[in-house]
Order: structure tokens, then C-alpha cells, then sequence
């Protein structure tokens, strides 16, 4: 198949009442049915819109909150997809898995692939250095059963975020989960993983794959780490097909998922206000290498490192996210800018529609490590509108905006090759075929924005600088 259709489950999770408290197998898997049933409905009606697949998200099925203790009896054994097995038609081969059966049941009676995030349990004993004082292993899985219900792939998530280590354990190495179908090969991670080289980047850069699949719960943090703004940069850097599937808890700031190509998103969603699930469903291509749009790849310093620096300007600093930025207002309805950190140069050329008094906007660099919910290193150049009028505000989340872009070009004297470019718009909205990455790394806009512009970044991920085992660190708020 050249072309193929992929869904993604925006789910509202029906959350344990106290997941503090232990509960009996009967009680954990009546829980488990209930966000099935919802599941259920949604794999339903996307095999009949002809979907292929179907992504649901992490915590999907029994949602978070846990010890590892009151997460046990949700937990199933999991094995190794290797032994060949079809749970809907042999569910008591590997002991109890009625989540396992039901899964694979609904792949199989609707003919389509479903991927599912759940808990595997794996038995160790004092032979096993590592091994828990519980005796056993338990890990975030991602579990995917093919058209006719067959277990495919199994993936335990590699970079636990935060307070998640207290419930589950990391593998020792991180397992790149890869499998192949009719309509291209597929790799698997979940949520914070997107932040780390493994197994996300070798997923793309050695096994080649054409779409990850990418279960998430995933918490939304303005103006750069918003679901639906940095997975499809994330595609879009990493120049692969990109399906996301976000919880949806408005109240915990989460939602926002979707159905992303290295050209920009085919569909999706983010909506604060209603409580309800969401189902996208998209046509992609199989293997968006093989297109003729695909395009060369980027050096993303070319063009910073030849250019002449902008003049610079009055520089101050500001935080976002705790990271602390390099500021320069733009001051004029156009111009052209230069600010620098550190190694980072970023370089900004733009032309606003009109310069509003009441809004005022900041071209930022940072070069560093982030140290707060996880270590990483980053450098980042940013385009984004402060909170007020008041440049102290510079960096604070901000949800709309009232200025137009005509045109932006926006590049940076990046040491890395990871850069991921976000656009995001007024109302907290994409603007997908709006702007393109040039390949001497140039993020520009040749037309007048759709909406008022928040943020336009380029997004860099120094993986070489991270600290070793820096996944395991988090300093949490
Ligand atoms: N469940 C997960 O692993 C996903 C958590 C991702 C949260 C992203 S990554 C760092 C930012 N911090 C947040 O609170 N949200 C963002």
C-alpha cells in the first residue's frame, strides 16, 4: 500500500477513585473494562472510517496515580511477541490475561491493528541483583495486536517520567520495538521518551522506520512543550510520520493529539473546554521517504553559521521553564535581529503586519542543561509573545495573541542536528502547509500568518551533552 489510514484515540480516562488504595483483581479489571468499553466504541467506529491502525494512550486503560503496590493486580504477563499468539483465540496460554484477550478480540473482530498502553509483570528472584524486593519487575508497556489479533510488539518504556519510578521499573537498556506491515514498519515509544535519543532516535535514524506510534499522557507546558506543538515538530525534525495519542484531563492540563507528517499534521485536536474523547483519522503515506515532497535533509546551521550577525540589540534575561533565556525585543514592525548564548547564536528576519502597542514580542536564546521533571540538554531559539507589555513577562505561558506575521525567517549556530521547528498560533492552534524548514536550516514563512503568532522555535536537542543517566534525574516542583 502506498497510502494508508491511521486513527488516534483522544481518550477521557475513567481514573481509579484512590489509587492509593489496594484493590482485588475483580476490582482492578472492572475498572480496566469500563475505559475499554470507551475504547471499544472508539477502535469501532475507526475501522469503519477504513483506519488500518489505531493508537490509544499511555494510561489509557487504568490510568496513574499508583504505588507499585496498588498497581499490581492491574498488571498481566506480557510475553516476548516472538511465541506467536493470538490471545483473542487462546487467552489462557500465558495464564490470566483478560485485558490481553479483550485487546486482541477488538483488533481481530474489526480488523485493524490496535495499539494499547498497559502494565507487564515480570517474575525475578535474588539471583537477579536488580531484582525488586517484591520479586518481580513491572513495566509501562506498550502492547500492539495486528488484523487478526496477533501480539506484534511489546515495548517497556525506557525514560520513566519522575514520580512514575515509584510504580513501575526501566529496563536495563532501552529495547527499540519495531515491526512491519503492508503499509510500512512501524516503531514504538511512550510520552517522555520523545525527549531522549533512545530508543526514539535510533528508531528513526538506524531501523529506518516510517511511523512512530506514540502513546501519551502528557502534560502540556507553554510556550514550547505543548502536545499537539512539539510532536509535530518531533516529525517534522525527525522527517517520519508521527501518530499521537494524548489522555484527555482538561483539568491537569492535558490534551492534544494527533496525526503528524514530516510535512506538517493531517489532523488534530486540542480542546481545554469539553470533557469528551476525541477520534482523528488521517490518510498518510506508507513510506514518506519514497514521496516526491519529501525533502532533503537539513543542516541546521548552514545558514546561521554564514550569515552576518543582525545587529544586537539591548539584551536582557528571562525564564521559561526554569531555563534562563537571552532576550531582545523586536521593536520595529520589521527588522532583523541577532541574540546569542553561550555557543548559540540565533538569527531572526521578520516583517509583522502591524506593531501593536499592547503587545510586545522577544527573540530568546538559551544553551544549556534543563534541570526541572528531567534532565536534558537543550539550545533553543524562540520567536514568542510575552505575557503583558511588561518584559518581565517574557517566557510566561500565553494562550492568544492579536499580531500577524507577514513573513519570518528564523535560524540558529546549532551544535546539534536534533532541532525540532514549532510554529504555534493563537488559541493554541498549528499551522500545518503555513510554513516550511529550508535546508540550510532556515525555519520561514513567506505569507501572512492564519492566526496571531505565540511562539516560532527551533527547538534543539543537544543529546551528546545530556549528563549519563540523566533520564533518571528530576528535580520535581
Ligand atoms: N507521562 C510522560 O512520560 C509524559 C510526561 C511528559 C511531560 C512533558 S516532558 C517535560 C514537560 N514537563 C511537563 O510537565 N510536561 C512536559
Amino acid at each position: 500500500l502506498d497510502t494508508y489510514t491511521a486513527a488516534v484515540y483522544e481518550h477521557s480516562v475513567i481514573l481509579a477513585k484512590n489509587p492509593l488504595k489496594p484493590v482485588s483483581s475483580e476490582e482492578a479489571l472492572k475498572l480496566m473494562d469500563e475505559n475499554m468499553d470507551v475504547l471499544e466504541e472508539a477502535i469501532k467506529s475507526a475501522a469503519k472510517q477504513g483506519a488500518h491502525i489505531i493508537v490509544t494512550p499511555e494510561g489509557g486503560i487504568y490510568g496513574f496515580g499508583f504505588t507499585r503496590g496498588t498497581l499490581y493486580p492491574y498488571l498481566e504477563d506480557i510475553p516476548d511477541p516472538q511465541v506467536n499468539w493470538i490471545p483473542c483465540t487462546d487467552p489462557e496460554r500465558f495464564g490470566s490475561s483478560p485485558v490481553q484477550k479483550r485487546l486482541s478480540c477488538l483488533a481481530r473482530h474489526n480488523s485493524i491493528y490496535v495499539v494499547a498502553n498497559i502494565g507487564d509483570k515480570k517474575p525475578c528472584n535474588s539471583t537477579d541483583p536488580k531484582c525488586p524486593g517484591d520479586g518481580h519487575y513491572q513495566y509501562n508497556t506498550d502492547v500492539v495486536f495486528d488484523s487478526d489479533g496477533k501480539l506484534v510488539a511489546r515495548y517497556h518504556k525506557f525514560n520513566l517520567f519522575m514520580i512514575e519510578q515509584l510504580q513501575y521499573d526501566s529496563p536495563k537498556e532501552p529495547e527499540p520495538v519495531t515491526f512491519t506491515t503492508p503499509f510500512g514498519k512501524f516503531g514504538l515509544f511512550t510520552c517522555f521518551d520523545v525527549l531522549f535519543h533512545d530508543p526514539a532516535v535510533t528508531l528513526v535514524s538506524k531501523l529506518h522506520v516510517d511511523t512512530i506510534l506514540f502513546p501519551t499522557a502528557w502534560i502540556n507546558v507553554l510556550p514550547h512543550l505543548t502536545a499537539i506543538e512539539f510532536h509535530s515538530a518531533w516529525a517534522m525534525g525527525m522527517r517520519v510520520n508521527f501518530l499521537a495519542s494524548n489522555i484527555h484531563l482538561p483539568s491537569r492540563n492535558m490534551t492534544g493529539s494527533g496525526i503528524y507528517a514530516p510535512d506538517g499534521s493531517r489532523a488534530y485536536y486540542y480542546d481545554l473546554e469539553s470533557m469528551n474523547g476525541h477520534l482523528l483519522v488521517a490518510e498518510l503515506d506508507s513510506h514518506p521517504s519514497r514521496s516526491p515532497s519529501y525533502l532533503p535533509s537539513v543542516n541546521w546551521s548552514l545558514y546561521a553559521t554564514t550569515v552576518e550577525t543582525f545587529t544586537q540589540d539591548y539584551n536582557f534575561t528571562g525564564s521559561i521553564f526554569f531555563d534562563e533565556y537571552t532576550f531582545s525585543e523586536l521593536h520595529n514592525e520589521a527588522g532583523n535581529l541577532t541574540v546569542c548564548q553561550k555557543d548559540l547564536c540565533c538569527h531572526l528576519n521578520y516583517r509583522m503586519t502591524e506593531k501593536r502597542e499592547d503587545e510586545r514580542y522577544v527573540l530568546g536564546a538559551f544553551d544549556g542543561l534543563h534541570v526541572v521533571e528531567g534532565e536534558y540538554y537543550l539550545q533553543i531559539c524562540t520567536l514568542l509573545k510575552c505575557g503583558s507589555t511588561d518584559l518581565q513577562t517574557c517566557g510566561e505561558a500565553v494562550t492568544t495573541a492579536h499580531t500577524h506575521f507577514d513573513s519570518f525567517s528564523l535560524s540558529g549556530t546549532f551544535s546539534t542536528n536534533y532541532v525540532f521547528p514549532e510554529v504555534l498560533l493563537s488559541g493554541v492552534r498549528l499551522a500545518p502547509g503555513e510554513f516550511q524548514v529550508l535546508s540550510d536550516g532556515r525555519l520561514i514563512s513567506q505569507n501572512r500568518t492564519p492566526q496571531p503568532v505565540l511562539t516560532v522555535t527551533l527547538f534543539g536537542r543537544w543529546y551528546e551533552k545530556d549528563p549519563p543517566n540523566s533520564h533518571t534525574h528530576s528535580i520535581i516542583l
